[in-house]
């Protein structure tokens, strides 16, 4: 029998939880925004392994989202991603709190969609948030830099898990922390696939079960890039190989396909130190278009 799990809405009520905790215990955080799937399971599950204590935040940051994105239409699970944690013991420990704020809790002066009209404290991380997602997604890595420190200030956790599949996020998260001196450790852990090789996403729950096993193209193209890349290929070959195999999927659009530095995340033609390759995809069905990211470290 383990000890069930208590569900904080306030910063202040976690806070007199968090007070009541020994001195110098272990607290394994992990951020999400909820709709759970064996992906946040992996994180969860290392977590308890490696802490005393284990505290997972479900919250859908608007400030992530662009006025035109799926903030609204973001899966919202809460009762399924309550049972699945409740259900989860590793070494005869189980998750001891979730953190699920309201939004005026976490921007207690609001928060506009429009990055125009936003006032207030945001965090920006230059040089490694512009690129890639931030391309496509301008103001998304100030949203989430924005609301993990807001999340780290809370739960002040001694070590964060976070997935590579969002590999641009843990770089922003990692450099987040170096230059603002916060006091946590960022662990990162290996993406959890389907069967087919696709990347276990919430989104995933927008695409019928034909465009999920379609998507596994993803996955399987980035092995084929693996392999061009062990051969000996160059940049230019290897990027030529994937878009080919992409490009056999007709609901497919290619957002980009990256060959980046490791470190900085800039385009990078001497692969001779490896690469982080990386792929984002548009993928469309009855007119809904969800958008795909994956990744293979060289
Ligand atoms: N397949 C996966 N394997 C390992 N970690 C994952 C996987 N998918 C998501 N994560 C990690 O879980 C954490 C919370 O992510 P989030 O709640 O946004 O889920 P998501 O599945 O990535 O959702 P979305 O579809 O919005 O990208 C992040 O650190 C993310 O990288
Ligand atoms: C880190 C995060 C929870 C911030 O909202 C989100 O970007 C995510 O789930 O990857
Ligand atoms: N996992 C990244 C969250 C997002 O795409 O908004």
């Amino acid at each position: 029998m383990t000890d069930s799990i208590v569900i904080f809405r306030t910063v202040s009520e976690y806070r007199n939880w968090r007070n009541s905790l020994p001195n110098n215990t272990s607290i394994g955080f992990v951020p999400t925004m909820g709709a759970l799937h064996q992906g946040h399971l992996s994180l969860v599950s290392q977590s308890l392994k490696e802490n005393t204590f284990t505290v997972i935040s479900i919250f859908v940051n608007p400030s992530q989202f662009a006025p035109n994105e799926d903030l609204n239409s973001y899966p919202r699970t809460f009762t399924q991603d309550l049972e699945l944690l409740s259900n989860l013991n590793i070494e005869g420990k189980s998750v001891n709190a979730i953190f699920a704020p309201t939004v005026l809790e976490m921007y207690p002066s609001g928060i506009d969609l429009d990055i125009n009209k936003q006032q207030g404290a945001f965090v920006s991380v230059l040089g490694v948030s512009e690129q890639l997602e931030g391309q496509t997604r301008p103001n998304f890595f100030r949203g989430v830099a924005t609301v993990v420190t807001k999340l780290f200030n809370a739960i002040q956790p001694t070590v964060a898990y976070f997935g590579q599949k969002d590999i641009q996020q843990t770089i922003v998260l990692k450099r987040m922390v170096k230059d603002l001196l916060i006091p946590i450790e960022i662990k990162v852990l290996p993406i959890i696939r389907e069967s087919n090789g696709l990347a276990l996403s919430s989104r995933n729950a927008y695409l019928s079960d034909e465009l999920r096993e379609n998507s596994s193209l993803i996955y399987k193209a980035l092995k084929e890039g693996e392999s061009a890349f062990k051969n000996g290929k160059s940049r230019d070959e290897i990027l030529s190989i994937i878009t080919k195999i992409l490009l056999k999927n007709e609901q497919f659009k290619i957002d980009y396909i990256s060959l980046a530095d490791k470190e900085t995340l800039q385009e990078i033609d001497d692969l001779s130190n490896g690469a982080i390759l990386s792929i984002a995809i548009y993928v469309t069905e009855n007119e809904r278009t969800t958008r795909l990211i994956d990744n293979i470290i060289l």
